[in-house]
């Protein structure tokens, strides 16, 4: 994740105001998981999220659904073998689980569509450009198809076929890049990011002038940032389109608030730490919730992350506060505690997450699937609710 983000000009094909760009994340760290299954004794499609049962008439559920079972027939059509398999007219069960906070603003309906698309395709045998299908269930679905560094195009047709995901680079193109995401809470946030950039599209005129004038441009610059490795114009770059992103959203009327005390000190923090440096450093993003993500150098993680600790140190989870990619220890020069690290905040933050850029290609496709009730392919790592073993 990488914002650049904006609002829908069709919220039911989902299509955006203005392209973005994305960045997807490692799954040894952050990832969902998925587990979809088809069979003549289901009665009729249900889906469990977390282990608790959604409702699966939701439209953005049932688009994908539908999409996905539209291309396996279009599919079988022009195709001579027997594809023996499934009845389009099974029902499915679907199994999905995230194993970081949902609706807590870390992009869970992007990780959590994206797998729930590509199951299915593969529960149904159906390949090739699938981020136009995700798409149809969030957004930044489509982004989370591709691993790297990845661009939604806006596109400019009516029926949403020219806007889809491309990749701007492999995850292979910058792999000393890493990213440390600050869970300052785990909680469902009040406003959806759907009613949320709805409501931004219809009251701030902010949303519209970066929609047609700022992002265009930063989009640009950003890909060259990338497509260069230069650390300092996409750190500051990202930081300042973050700030943006939540500027439109106190210009939305009523105001949305994402950011808490928490994140603006996370911010000021990332400041002076950079300040001290006399570059850039870190760079923060945040999306539509007060979690940090915060790009740096491989380098830069060991002292970051001890100024992190020393800011915010952990209360309860003291062997747990640090997840993921190992972390070297760093001893801090005084002059930077003095500073950097101002008067610390214990329990502030939760846990810190660290990853990288994740890229499909380098691990291949990797979701368990389960064809029937009763015959199961691939690894699985959570109980079905439906029993098959
Ligand atoms: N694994 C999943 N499978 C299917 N749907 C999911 C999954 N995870 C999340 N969702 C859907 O996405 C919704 C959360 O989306 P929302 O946009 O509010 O939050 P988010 O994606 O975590 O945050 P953001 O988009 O701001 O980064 C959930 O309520 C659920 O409907
Ligand atoms: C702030 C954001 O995370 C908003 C999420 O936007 P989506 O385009 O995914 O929204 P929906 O399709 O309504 O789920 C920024 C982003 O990831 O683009």
């Amino acid at each position: 994740m990488l914002s650049l983000a904006g609002g829908k000009r069709d919220n039911d094909l989902i299509l955006p105001i203005n392209s973005s760009l994305s960045v997807t994340l490692h799954q040894d760290q952050l990832k969902t998981t998925t587990t979809a299954a088809a069979s003549q004794d289901f009665t009729e499609d249900r889906l469990w999220l977390n282990g608790e049962e959604a409702d699966v008439g939701h439209p953005r559920l049932q688009a994908c659904l539908r999409e996905v079972r539209r291309l396996a027939r279009k599919r079988r059509g022009s195709s001579t073998e027997d594809t023996a398999a499934l009845s389009l007219s099974y029902k499915v069960h679907i199994a999905t689980e995230n194993n970081f906070p949902t609706a807590a603003g870390l992009a869970s309906s992007a990780a959590g569509y994206a797998c729930l698309v590509s199951t299915l395709a593969r529960l149904y045998g159906v390949e090739g450009e699938l981020s136009e299908v995700a798409r149809r269930g969030s957004g930044s679905a489509c982004r989370s198809m591709l691993g790297g560094f990845v661009q939604w195009q806006r596109g400019e047709r009516p029926d949403g076929r020219d806007s889809i995901a491309q990749q701007v680079a492999p995850e292979t193109h910058w792999p000393e890049l890493r990213v440390l995401v600050l869970v300052v809470s785990g909680e469902k946030k009040q406003v959806g990011s759907t009613a949320g950039m709805q409501t931004s599209v219809d009251t701030s005129p902010l949303l519209k002038h970066r929609a047609e004038v700022v992002v265009p441009e930063r989009l640009a610059l950003m890909v060259r940032h990338i497509h260069e490795r230069d650390f300092e114009g996409f750190g500051q770059l990202t930081m300042q389109d973050s700030n943006q992103f939540h500027a439109t959203c106190l210009d939305t009327f009523p105001p949305i608030f994402y950011l808490n005390d928490i994140s603006r000190q996370i911010i000021a923090l990332a400041h002076r730490f950079n300040a001290h440096h006399g570059c850039t450093k870190v760079a923060y993003t945040f999306d539509a919730g007060p979690n940090a993500v915060i790009f740096m150098l491989a380098d830069t993680v060991a002292e970051f992350m001890e100024v992190v600790r020393r800011s915010f140190p952990p209360t309860t989870n003291g062997d747990q506060f640090v997840r993921g990619l190992p972390v070297s220890s760093a001893s801090l020069p005084e002059e930077l505690i003095a500073a950097v690290v101002a008067e610390p905040v214990p329990g502030a933050v939760q846990y810190i997450l660290h990853t990288k850029v994740w890229g499909w290609v380098e691990h291949g496709a990797g979701e368990p699937i389960c064809l029937s009730s009763g015959l199961c392919m691939g690894p699985h790592p959570h109980p079905h609710p439906w029993g098959c073993a």
